[in-house]
């Protein structure tokens, strides 16, 4: 681990980030935050609400202040949006402040973990497939950039993944 103690979770939509991270946490003993949570707790609205009114760049200026802060934190973990590392400023924050770890899904699986919840207004769309496909091409390689630890969680269980991390981040 690095000098931090912080564990931070990236991943497309659906990959398992808030489920695995909230698991994570306990057998680690040390808080859990999601900034998508804390940025809708700071703003007193959901994430589609937010989309709405200001646009995604809007919640973009949101997400950079809350990873910023949440990254200064010691032994925590953090799970973050799926847009994360599209901000230079995130991915210099997580990769120099905590073990970044890379929650790897397939778009098929990504689908069916998405697909009744309507909380990610960037699947809104007629063809949430093909949104899933561009946004892994353009995201695949920066999540690799900055990650510590990948970890491939289709054929998984998120109690699988938890223990193997566990394994990992110790090791
Ligand atoms: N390894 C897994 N196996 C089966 N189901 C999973 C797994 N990981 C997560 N899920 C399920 O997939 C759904 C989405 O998971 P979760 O919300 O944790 O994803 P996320 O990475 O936080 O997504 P987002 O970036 O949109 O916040 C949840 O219903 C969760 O129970
Ligand atoms: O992949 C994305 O860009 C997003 C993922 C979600 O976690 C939220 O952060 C928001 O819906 C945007
Ligand atoms: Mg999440």
């Amino acid at each position: 681990m690095k000098r931090s103690q912080s564990v931070f979770l990236i991943g497309p939509m659906g990959a398992g980030k808030s489920t695995i991270g909230r698991l994570l946490s306990a057998e680690l003993k040390v808080e859990f935050f999601d900034s998508d949570k804390v940025i809708e707790e700071r703003c007193g609205a959901n994430i589609p609400w937010i989309f709405d009114m200001e646009g995604e760049s809007g919640f973009r200026e949101r997400e950079e202040q809350a990873i910023d802060e949440l990254t200064q934190m010691s032994s925590i973990v953090l799970a973050t949006g799926g847009g994360v590392v599209m901000r230079e400023a995130n991915r210099r924050h997580l990769s120099a402040r905590g073990t970044v770890v890379y929650l790897c899904t397939s778009v098929e699986q990504q689908l069916a973990r998405t697909a009744k919840d309507k909380n990610r207004p960037l699947l809104q769309a007629e063809n949430p497939e093909r949104i899933l496909r561009d946004l892994f091409s353009a995201r695949d390689p920066l999540y690799r950039e900055i990650a510590d630890i990948i970890i491939e969680t289709d054929q998984r269980n998120p109690r699988w993944v938890v223990q193997e991390l566990k394994r990992l981040i110790k090791g």
